[in-house]
C-alpha cells in the first residue's frame, strides 16, 4: 500500500509528465494494443487531455474524480482503462456478480455508454460481456441479464437497487466481485433523485473497489457523492486549472443571444432557420412539451421538417430518434428539456403521496429521461435556446451538445424580458468576460430588424393558426404514432439493429397542408445584409465540409489547439499539498484573434 507521501509524489510526476508531453499517444499511456487498434478503426488516433491524465491513473488503480468540459472525451477516459483491466481479469474470473458497475443518470446515456463499451469489446475480439439494465425490465429479464454473470453492468442506480431488493443481485456476491465502480455524469445523479438508490449500494461496495467519478460541472452534489462513495484514500481530483469559471463552455463554441419578446420568438427563430443564418444540424430546446409541438407545427407550415424528442415518448422511439438524428436523417430536432416539468410533477406526486391517495399519481413522464445531459449528439452545429434554461448548469449542459470532439459549434439564445433575470444568472455562472470567447455571450450579429420584419406578417399569421387544440391533438397523435413505432421498432431492431431508415420521426403532424407560397422566402423580402449573411453561412458550411449534415468531413487539426475542448482540458492538483496543476499552454495569447472572429457563426 502506498503512503500519502507516495500519492503526492505520484501526482507530481503525472503532472510534470503532462506538462512536458502534450502529444502523448495512447501507446505511451500504456493502453493495450487491441484497444489502440479498435480506436484506430473508429478514427481516433490521439488521446484527449482528460484521457491523457485519467487513463494512466486508472490503469494504476487510483480512484479518480474527473471534471472536464462537455464533449471532452470523458467516456473513453474511463471505458478504455476499465476494459483493459478486465482483459487480464476475465480469464480467472469466478465472480458471482459483475466486476464493474457503470452508473449513469439517464436511459439515453445508459444506451450510449453500453454501445461504446460493446463496440470496443467487439473490435478487440475479447471474451467480455457487457449488459445494460433498464427500469422497464421485469425481474426475470433482470435475472437473465445478470446470469453468467456479465463482466460489466451499465445501469441507472435505481435498477441496481431494484436488483438488490428483488434478490436478483446478491449483496455478498457484489461485495466479493465488484472491483470498479464508475459514476458517470456524477453531477447529475443526485439531481435525478438517485441518492437513496446509491446509498442502498454503498453498503455493499468493498473497500478495495476502485471508484471513478466523471462529471462536467462541479457542484455540492459531486462533493456529496465523493464523500458517499470514495473511501479509498488515493484520490486525484482533476478540476480545471485556476479560476473555477475558466472555459466552462468549450472555446470552439461561439455563444450568441437575441433580445426579443416572448411573442416574437417564433418570428425570430423562423428568420434564423428560413434565412439560413445558422448552420445545420440544429438542436432546439424548449421548456415544455407543448411548446415543442407548437414549434414543430409552426415550422411545418414553412416546409421546415423537424422531429420532437421528449420524456413522454416511449423509450425505443427516443433512442431511435437520437440514432436517426445522429445519422443525419433530419436536420432539426426540437428537444424538451423538461427538468422543470419533472420537478413540478415530482412536487405533485409528493403532495399526492402525503394525502395517501396514490392512485392518481401515475408517472407520465419518464424520470430517467435526460436528453440534454451527457448525450453525444453527432455534428450538431447550432444549439438554439428557444426557451431559456432554468439555471447556469442547465445552460452549460445544453450548449455542450455542440462543439463536441473536434467540431466547431454555435449557440443562439432567444431571451425575452421575462427571462433577463435568469440570463443574468447564467452569465454570472459563466463568469462572463468579453476577452474570452468561451465565457462571453455576444449579441447575434447576422439578423437585421428588416429581415425579421419581412417575415413578421407570414409568421404571425401561421402562429395564430397553431392553436392550443392543434398542439394538443398533434401531441396526442405523435404519442400514438410513437407507441406504434415503439412496438415495431422493438421487433424490427432485434433482427436489424442497423436499419435506421424504417421509421422516420420527422413526419408532418399538421392537419392543414402547408401553403406552397410559405415554403420559400421570395427575394424581394430579403434585404441585402441578410442575403450576404446567409451567403457567409453557406460558404462557412461548405468550407468546413458540412454541406451534408450526415457526413462529417475531417477538418480536425484546423483548429488551434487552444480553441478545442478536447485539447484544452487542464487539470489542477488537489487543494492540499500539491500546487501548480496542469496549465494550458499560452491559453490567453490569441484572445484578441478570437475576438475578431466573433462575427462568424
Ligand atoms: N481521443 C479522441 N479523439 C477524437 N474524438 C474523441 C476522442 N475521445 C472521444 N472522442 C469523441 O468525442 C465525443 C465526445 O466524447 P464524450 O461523449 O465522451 O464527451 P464527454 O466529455 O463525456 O461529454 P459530456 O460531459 O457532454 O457527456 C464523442 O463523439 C467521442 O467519440
Amino acid at each position: 500500500m502506498a503512503t500519502a507521501t507516495d500519492k503526492l509524489s505520484h501526482e507530481n510526476e503525472d503532472h510534470e509528465k503532462e506538462e512536458q508531453d502534450d502529444d502523448q499517444t495512447f501507446e505511451e499511456l500504456g493502453l493495450d494494443p487491441r484497444l489502440i487498434r479498435a480506436l484506430t478503426k473508429k478514427g481516433i488516433d490521439n488521446p484527449t487531455p482528460i484521457q491523457r491524465v485519467a487513463i494512466p491513473l486508472i490503469l494504476a488503480g487510483k480512484d479518480v474524480v474527473a471534471r472536464a468540459k462537455t464533449g471532452s472525451g470523458k467516456t473513453f477516459a474511463y471505458v478504455l482503462p476499465l476494459l483493459q483491466k478486465l482483459f487480464s481479469d476475465s480469464a480467472s474470473n469466478k465472480n458471482l456478480a459483475p466486476t464493474a458497475f457503470i452508473l449513469v443518470p439517464t436511459r439515453e446515456l445508459n444506451q450510449q455508454v453500453y454501445s461504446e463499451a460493446l463496440s470496443l469489446i467487439e473490435l478487440c475480439r475479447v471474451q467480455l460481456k457487457v449488459v445494460q439494465l433498464m427500469s422497464t425490465m421485469s425481474a426475470s429479464d433482470l435475472k437473465t441479464a445478470l446470469a453468467g454473470p456479465p463482466d460489466i453492468l451499465v445501469s441507472t442506480p435505481a435498477c441496481i437497487k431494484t436488483c438488490l431488493s428483488k434478490g436478483v443481485l446478491n449483496p455478498t456476491s457484489v461485495q466479493n466481485s465488484l472491483s470498479i465502480l464508475v459514476l458517470d455524469e456524477a453531477d447529475l445523479l443526485l439531481s435525478y433523485g438517485y441518492e437513496d438508490d446509491l446509498k442502498a449500494l454503498t453498503a455493499h461496495i468493498p473497500r478495495r473497489c476502485q471508484c471513478l467519478l466523471m462529471s462536467a460541472t462541479s457542484s455540492a452534489d459531486v462533493e456529496k457523492l465523493k464523500k458517499l462513495i470514495l473511501h479509498n484514500p488515493y484520490i486525484l481530483t482533476l478540476p480545471e486549472v485556476g479560476d473555477v469559471k475558466d472555459d466552462i463552455i468549450p472555446q470552439n463554441v461561439q455563444q450568441f443571444w437575441i433580445s426579443c419578446s416572448a411573442r416574437d420568438k417564433l418570428v425570430y427563430i423562423l428568420a434564423l432557420l428560413k434565412l439560413e443564418l445558422v448552420q445545420k444540424k440544429v438542436l432546439i430546446f424548449t421548456n415544455t412539451i407543448d411548446m415543442g409541438f407548437r414549434l414543430k407545427l409552426f415550422f411545418e407550415q414553412f416546409g421546415i421538417k423537424s422531429a420532437v424528442l421528449n420524456s413522454e415518448l416511449p423509450q425505443n422511439s427516443r433512442l431511435h430518434i437520437l440514432e436517426e438524428f445522429n445519422a443525419g436523417l433530419f436536420d432539426y430536432l426540437i428537444a424538451t428539456d423538461d427538468s422543470q416539468s419533472k420537478k413540478e410533477q415530482a412536487d405533485v406526486e409528493s403532495h399526492v403521496e402525503q394525502k395517501k391517495s396514490r392512485k392518481h399519481a401515475k408517472r407520465k413522464l419518464d424520470s430517467e429521461f435526460g436528453v440534454v445531459r451527457g448525450i453525444d449528439f453527432k455534428n450538431v452545429h447550432t444549439v438554439i435556446n428557444f426557451d431559456m434554461p432554468q439555471s447556469g448548469a442547465g445552460y452549460i449542459h445544453r450548449i455542450g451538445r455542440t462543439g463536441r470532439a473536434y467540431n466547431t459549434g454555435a449557440s443562439v439564445s432567444l431571451v425575452s424580458p421575462e427571462e433577463m433575470e435568469i440570463f443574468e444568472e447564467i452569465k454570472s455562472a459563466l463568469g462572463e468576460d468579453e476577452t474570452r470567447d468561451s465565457n462571453f455571450i455576444a449579441p447575434f450579429p447576422l439578423l437585421t430588424k428588416n429581415a425579421v420584419e419581412s417575415l413578421r406578417y407570414r409568421a404571425e399569421d401561421v402562429a395564430r393558426s397553431v392553436t392550443k387544440i392543434a398542439v394538443r391533438e398533434s401531441r396526442a397523435q405523435d404519442l400514438r404514432n410513437e407507441i406504434l413505432n415503439s412496438e415495431k421498432l422493438k421487433a424490427h431492431f432485434q433482427d436489424n439493429p442497423r436499419d435506421l431508415d424504417l421509421l422516420k420521426h420527422d413526419k408532418v403532424l399538421s392537419k392543414k397542408a402547408p401553403a406552397p407560397h410559405l415554403r420559400d422566402v421570395p427575394e424581394y423580402l430579403l434585404d441585402p445584409t441578410t442575403q450576404e449573411a446567409s451567403k457567409v453561412i453557406k460558404l462557412a458550411r461548405a468550407a468546413m465540409g458540412n454541406t451534408n449534415s450526415g457526413h462529417r468531413k475531417g477538418f480536425k487539426g484546423k483548429f488551434r489547439k487552444n480553441s478545442n475542448p478536447l485539447k484544452s482540458f487542464s487539470a489542477e492538483a488537489p487543494k492540499r499539498g500539491f500546487k501548480g496543476g496542469m496549465k494550458r499552454k499560452g491559453k490567453d495569447k490569441d484572445d484578441g484573434h478570437r475576438n475578431k472572429k466573433k462575427q462568424s457563426v
